[in-house]
Formats: C-alpha cells, structure tokens, sequence
C-alpha cells in the first residue's frame, strides 16, 4: 500500500461472524489541495476465482445455478442465479482453486486452465479481486455429478447450454451475475470458439 493522499488509517471491526466487516476511516487528500476526513465500510470476504468452462466441438458451455440469498433479498423473484462455476481461493493459488471449484461443483477434472484477467468485483465497498480463467472440457473429463461440496451445504445445479444461448440470457436477464457476463462477453468479443 503507497498512496500519499491518504494517511492515518485507522481500521476498526464492526464483524467478523463469517467473513469481516471493517470501518475504515482515513485522511484523504483532494485534488482541490484540502486534506478531509473519511469514514467507508469495507467487506473482506477474501478473493475468488471463476472459470468459464467451453467445449469448442459442440459449442457449448457449463453453467452452474444455485439459490443466492442476497439476490433473493433484492429483486430476483425465486433467488436462483446463473453462473460460472466459482469459489473462494481460501489458502490456494487461483489456478489450484478453480480447478478444485470446478471438480466439485461440475464435476468436470481440468488439467488445463487459461487466466484471461483480473478485476474487482464491487469496488466501493469490497475488497474482493477475482482471478477470471477459461477452460475447455470434453464429456471424458466428467468424473462425477458434481453439485457443489457437501459438507458446505451447496446445492448446485449444473447446466450446459450453446453458447448462443448463454449469450441470449444475458439479454433476457436469465443471466444477471457480473463475472458470468464478463466471461461469456470475453468469449464473444476474442471468438475463443475459433481461436484458442
Ligand atoms: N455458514 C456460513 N456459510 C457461508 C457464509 N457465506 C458463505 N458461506 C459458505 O461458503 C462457501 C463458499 O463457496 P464457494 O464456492 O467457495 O464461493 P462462492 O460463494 O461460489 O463465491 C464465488 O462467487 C462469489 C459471488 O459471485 C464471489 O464473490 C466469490 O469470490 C467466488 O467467486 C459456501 O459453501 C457457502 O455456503 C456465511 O455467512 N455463513
Ligand atoms: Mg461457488
């Protein structure tokens, strides 16, 4: 951390049940010169990695669905959310992590991934920075159901779909989930069904 328009940082937790909530609060140096002070919350929730999954033959895709409280809270009327297949880095590297997150909630064993960017998710209050990879699988590479890990409860659905009609959802609103749009966008706009 190397910023000299900010100084005295000062970090108090408002929670930490799950993952933690802190109150920053901080001297920020504007552009007019003037030095004020500023109080964000920020969340901690650790980073993540997502992965699109593609079968270049076939043309399809690998979606999971899954029921996310916070959409059902605000406006997703039956709270299940299309996505790519994602998870919490924990302790792993990103590239171990996805490969893990993909075995466990698709089922699919991938020995080769493609990391395509970096971003934060929701910078305003977030801290998260999420590792976005491609990967191509084929049927023999299923190795289980998949459905998410027991043990954490997860209840995952896993969808394959064309990738036209992956890229139809997202005009339609059946796909309303950040990191699936910026990958399947990835998808369209670097033609990764003939290129890679
Ligand atoms: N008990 C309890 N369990 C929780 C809580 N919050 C999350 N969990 C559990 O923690 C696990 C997290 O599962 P992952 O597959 O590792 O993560 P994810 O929820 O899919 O997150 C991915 O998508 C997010 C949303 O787009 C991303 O924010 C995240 O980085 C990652 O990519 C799940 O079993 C979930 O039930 C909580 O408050 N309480
Ligand atoms: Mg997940």
């Amino acid at each position: 951390m190397n910023n000299n328009r900010i100084k005295n940082l000062k970090i108090n937790l408002l929670s930490d049940h799950w993952y933690t909530l802190n109150k920053l609060t901080y001297d920020y140096l504007q552009s007019n010169g003037q030095w004020t002070e500023v109080v964000r919350e920020c969340y901690d929730k650790g980073d993540g990695a997502v992965i699109l999954l593609f079968n270049k033959t076939k043309k399809t895709v690998v979606l999971t669905k899954q029921f996310r409280i916070p959409t059902f809270v605000n406006g997703n009327e039956d709270g299940f959310l299309i996505e790519a297949c994602a998870g919490l880095l924990d302790n792993d590297l990103p590239e171990d992590c996805i490969k893990k997150e993909v075995k466990e909630e698709t089922g699919y064993k991938i020995e080769h991934v493609e990391k395509v960017m970096e971003a934060y998710s929701a910078p305003g209050a977030v801290t998260e920075i999420l590792h976005y990879f491609i990967a191509e699988y084929t049927g023999d590479m299923k190795i289980n159901e998949g459905g998410g890990a027991v043990n954490e409860t997860e209840d995952i659905e896993v969808l394959e779909m064309s990738f036209e009609s992956a890229v139809n959802m997202i005009n339609t609103g059946e796909i309303k989930d950040i990191k699936t749009i910026c990958l399947l966008q990835y998808a369209q706009i670097n033609n990764i069904f003939i290129n890679s």
